[in-house]
């Protein structure tokens, strides 16, 4: 049977980077994705994006929607405090093998909890389940239809606090208009754009952070 590119992808990591090193890790599937295969982590560019959101918010429990292979996951958690912990949530089955791999590879595993399911059951669960009182930050990159859905279901879920910080990926390309359009219009969002570029191309892309107000 031959390989999916995600596992090409986990393979090349297994054998280029260092075992227990986030920053290799990032680098090397950065280094496959830019060279070899095209795949849709978030990269570096907007990856450092993500880098100075989440350092600004210094989140205690953070949820990423839509873990690939990984390399997000990684990227948040080797920033988090001691004690600190990431939920994300995979629905891809295939994906979420290979994330597992990935994160554990990298190291990160004790402050990553890896969620496989439909984004719109595990919200639900978050509080009774898996223990979430509210989120300090969550970072949206799975299906785009799903961005405003599940925004409207955390904030029923009582999910969010005054401050909590949402940052969105790929509001240009793919494309989020429904969600940009819900989180400007909305009196419980504070929103300020980041230009960027799609992952490992010279398309144009951005990314969008949300502060709620309460
Ligand atoms: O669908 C996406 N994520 C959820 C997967 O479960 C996604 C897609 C793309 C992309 C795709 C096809 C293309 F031609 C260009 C971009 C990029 C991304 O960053 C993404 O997050
Ligand atoms: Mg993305």
């Amino acid at each position: 049977m031959n390989q999916s590119k995600e596992q090409r992808i986990l393979n090349f990591v297994l054998q280029n980077a260092v075992r227990g090193d986030p920053h290799s890790v990032l680098d090397t599937i950065d280094k496959y994705c830019s060279q070899k295969e095209w795949a849709m982590n978030v990269g570096d560019e907007k990856g450092k994006i993500l880098d100075k959101t989440v350092q600004e918010a210094n989140p205690s429990v953070a949820l990423e929607l839509g873990t690939y292979c990984g390399y997000s996951a990684v990227r948040i958690s080797r920033l988090l405090k001691a004690g600190a912990r990431l939920l994300t949530v995979e629905f891809n089955p295939e994906f979420a093998a290979i994330a597992k791999q990935m994160i554990e590879f990298a190291g990160v595993q004790d402050k990553v909890k890896l969620l496989e399911g439909p984004s719109e059951e595990i919200i639900p669960q978050l509080k009774k389940k898996y223990e979430v009182d509210t989120l300090d930050f969550v970072f949206l990159d799975h299906w785009k239809d799903r961005y405003t859905p599940d925004t409207i279901l955390l904030q029923e879920c009582n999910l969010l606090r005054k401050g909590s910080v949402l940052l969105a990926d790929n509001i240009i390309f793919p494309g989020a208009p429904d969600f940009l359009n819900y989180v400007r219009k909305s009196p419980h969002f504070q929103c300020t754009n980041y230009p960027s570029h799609l992952e490992y191309m010279q398309v144009e892309d951005a990314m969008e952070k949300a502060v709620f107000l309460g």
